[in-house]
């Protein structure tokens, strides 16, 4: 097996250029939203066969009635089938694995569930406050994590049109959002973090090209660390973008060095002759288009 094809490496085509322009994102009420007012007996026959599972046992009073409609919502437009167990359980959000059939085919997701009194609502503010797509979102506990959500949604599209290998993005609904699970139910992917890193110097090239490419794009990740990549079939996906804010965040460059020490540091570790100044100056050296314009509908 070559490097290449130990971590999927993409040949370092160009990255998209941003020129299409910015999401502009809505929060107001979702569909979710109205079946949790309606009285509608199947979705209250749902809610009670899913908080009646064993995955969801803990989560009965995490999980108000809106989340339960939006994943009722999910289950109605055919992107998630069958619920399975817990990946991951956090203070903000819980990572499912998931079925869904789509066309006959299986295939596996990954759900995530934020939670709508997440303990660090005043640092989602923070992020989302200067970043564009959000103006003057304000301080509604539930408007800044539906926000949230939706920008991570947004987030991987951008980031995977990009040419940076991400989960898939498959579908979001208030603060529940779909996507690609990487790895297999039976074998799950381990995050860098975890695993003997067999090839740093090849690894640390697709990472810092991901970065470049992400960046290229209009995007910084602001939370990039060996915590938030995660390995599958020698194959290295970045992960948790929900915090990813566009370049014009006042914090953008703040958040790039930050992302840059950090993933220079691991690799430093592992023997790689690197230093977060040299790391930065590649992930900047292309400019990202003016056509990353904050307003305006997204890809
Ligand atoms: N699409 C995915 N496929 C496979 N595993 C995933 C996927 N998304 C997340 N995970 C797993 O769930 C864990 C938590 O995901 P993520 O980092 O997105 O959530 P988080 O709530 O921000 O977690 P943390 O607080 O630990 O950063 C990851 O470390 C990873 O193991």
């Amino acid at each position: 097996m070559t490097d290449d094809e130990e971590f999927g490496f993409l040949a370092p085509e160009e990255a998209n250029a941003p020129g299409d322009e910015w999401e502009e994102i809505d929060v107001s009420d979702t569909d979710a939203d109205r079946i949790a007012r309606s009285r509608d007996r199947e979705f209250s026959q749902f809610r009670e066969r899913l908080t009646d599972a064993d995955q969801f046992k803990v989560e009965q009073s995490v999980f108000d009635d809106a989340t339960f409609a939006a994943i009722y919502k999910l289950v109605q437009d055919g992107h998630v089938d069958a619920f399975g167990g817990p990946i991951s359980t956090g203070k903000e959000a819980n990572v499912y694995e998931a079925l869904a059939s789509d066309d006959g085919v299986d295939r596996d997701v990954a759900i995530k569930i934020y939670r709508i009194n997440a303990s660090n609502f005043q640092q989602m503010r923070e992020y989302l406050e200067g970043d564009p797509r959000f103006e003057g979102i304000g301080s509604d506990k539930k408007k800044v994590v539906l926000a949230w959500t939706q920008k991570e949604f947004a987030n991987l599209r951008r980031a995977e049109q990009a040419g940076v290998r991400v989960p898939r993005p498959i579908a979001v609904e208030r603060n529940v959002l779909v996507m690609e699970l990487v790895g297999l139910v039976e074998e799950r992917a381990r995050r860098l973090a975890e695993v003997d890193v067999e090839n740093p110097e090849t690894a640390y090239e697709v990472v810092r090209e991901y970065m470049r490419r992400l960046h290229a794009a209009g995007l910084v990740h602001g939370d990039l660390s060996e915590y938030n990549m995660i390995i599958h079939d020698g194959e290295l996906v970045v992960i948790d973008l929900g915090q990813a804010v566009t370049v014009h965040h006042p914090n953008a460059e703040e958040f790039l060095r930050r992302d840059c020490r950090n993933v220079a540091a691991f690799f430093g570790r592992q023997g790689i002759d690197t230093d977060d100044s040299e790391l930065y100056e590649f992930v900047t050296v292309v400019e990202p288009e003016p056509g990353g314009t904050p307003d305006g509908p997204d890809a």
